[in-house]
Formats: structure tokens, sequence, C-alpha cells
């Protein structure tokens, strides 16, 4: 399913986070939103999941306009998995990713042997199946993000959004995850840090600076140097990596952005 969001901008008390951006992921496609902190990434992603209605522009997912969804219908189309998961710590795994089924289900549907199938697929899928009976609470931060990865796989939306997935995730966790959301073949939209990440397991990316999307397309379009320096301030190198065939970036100092320069 298609992801379209169009001339998108959020005000808060005032203050413009997000001016103008367009962002479309087609269906079946990875998408990376890279951006330093503070950028808006968050809250571009949050009026892609229908949880912050922008103040100018559309989102639409498939051929509708989230806001002419309602909650339920939009959580049929897209599962979430947000930085710092406020859900209820005093839950079991299973209890969480359960609640991946509550989009399909009626005000009064028993959790049938169906929703059990998927929730178990969804644990086995995630890595999690082994914890399935343990408190949410108990658990470390990558054992946790991964229990919200099953909740949303839980839901069986055809877009999944993503805050920074990755975060708590060791080097193979990452890996794991970014090769399973690019094999579900699923629309994936996904707030990324890790460049490199980015550059391997991407489609197409967005680059936000100070609310703007400054950059976007094919991976090897967007990351290069130019862009790295002028929205990170950090000089880089792009090079093949030997062993994807995919941009690879190495860092080097910090050198001013682009902004930085025009004030001087
Ligand atoms: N409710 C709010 N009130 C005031 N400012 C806000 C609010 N929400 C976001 N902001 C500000 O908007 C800017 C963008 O925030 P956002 O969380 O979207 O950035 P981000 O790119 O996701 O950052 P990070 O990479 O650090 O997670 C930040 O400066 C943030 O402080």
């Amino acid at each position: 399913m298609r992801v379209h969001a169009d001339g998108v901008a959020v005000e808060i008390a005032g203050t413009t986070i997000v001016a103008d951006a367009v962002l479309s992921a087609e269906p079946g496609t990875l998408v990376g939103l890279l951006g330093p902190n503070g950028s808006g990434k968050t809250t571009l992603l949050r009026t892609v999941y229908r949880a912050l209605r922008p103040n100018a522009g559309s989102v639409h997912v498939g051929d509708d306009d989230v806001w002419h969804l309602n909650a339920r219908d939009a959580a049929r189309r897209t599962a979430v998995v947000v930085q710092d998961d406020p859900t209820d710590f005093e839950f079991t795994v299973r209890e969480v990713v359960e609640l991946g089924r509550v989009p399909h289900q009626g005000l009064l549907d028993r959790h049938t042997s169906v929703d059990d199938e998927i929730v178990d697929s969804a644990l086995t899928t995630a890595g999690v199946v082994h914890f399935a009976d343990r408190l949410v609470s108990t658990l470390s931060g990558g054992e946790r993000q991964r229990v919200f990865v099953a909740r949303a796989l839980a839901q069986q939306t055809p877009v999944l959004v993503l805050d920074e997935p990755t975060n708590h995730l060791d080097i193979r966790a990452q890996i794991e995850l970014l090769e399973l959301l690019r094999g579900l073949g699923v629309t994936v939209v996904a707030a990324l840090h890790d460049l490199n990440l980015a550059a391997t397991y991407c489609d197409t990316l967005y680059v936000l600076k100070s609310g703007r999307v400054v950059a976007s397309g094919p991976v090897a379009d967007v990351l290069v140097p130019d862009l790295v320096r002028d929205v990170y301030g950090v000089s880089a190198v792009v090079l093949p990596n030997p062993i994807t065939g995919r941009p690879t970036l190495g860092f080097g100092p910090l050198v001013p952005t682009s902004s930085e320069k025009e004030l001087t």
C-alpha cells in the first residue's frame, strides 16, 4: 500500500516543526527518514500514523486521507513501533503482542485461535517467543524493542512505521530487524540514525533538516559527502561496501553545516 504525505506542516506553540514536507513510500519499499536530532523525523512520522493532525497538507495511506479513516481503520492499515513505547510494562510479552490484534476485533469479539496463531507467529518472527510469558518490565531495552516489533507484526498491516527501531539493538539484531522488515513485502517507513544501515537496507531516503526535506531519492543519490557535511556538519567519504555492493560511509572531523556557514 502506498503512503504519500503532501505539503505537511506542523506547528507547535507557534513554532514550525515541519514545513511543506513531501514523502512518498511506494508499496513494498523500505523508506528511510534521516536527519539530525530535532530535525522533525518523529513529528513527521506522527502525522503519517495519524497520531498528529498536520496544520497543513495531507497524508494518504492507500487511497484515503488518514483523517478520513477512523482510528480503527487507520490501525488496520498502519502499525507503529515508537521510541520509548509507554505500553504498560506490567503486561506480559504475549499480552502486549496480542494488542496488535485489537484493530481486527469487534467490541464484543473474543480472541480466536486464528489470533493466537498470528500472535505466535509474530512472537517467533521477532525472536521473542522464548520470553512470551515474562513481564515486559523485566526485559532489556533490546528485548523490549523486539516485543513492540512483534506487536506491529501481529497487527498484519500493509504499512509499518518505525521510529528509530534499531535503538537498543546490537549490530546483529539491527541487521536481523532490517532484513526482516525488507522481507515482509509491506511498505515500511522508518526513521533511522545509522546512515550505513540506511544505505544498506533502504530503497529510498528522505533527509530532514530543521523540519524541511532537504534531499530525497535513491540511496546513492542522497547519501553523498556534501549532504552529510551540509546536514550533519561531519566530513564523510562514500565507498562501495565490498561485501554488499551498497554505499558505505566513513566519517571524518566535524565541519560547518551549510546553515553555520551562512552565519559566518
Ligand atoms: N510538543 C512539542 N512542544 C514543543 N516542541 C516540540 C514538541 N514536539 C516536538 N518539538 C520540537 O520539535 C523539534 C523536532 O522534534 P522531533 O522529535 O520531531 O525530532 P527528531 O528528528 O525525531 O529528533 P531525534 O532524532 O532527536 O529523535 C524538536 O526541536 C523538538 O524539541
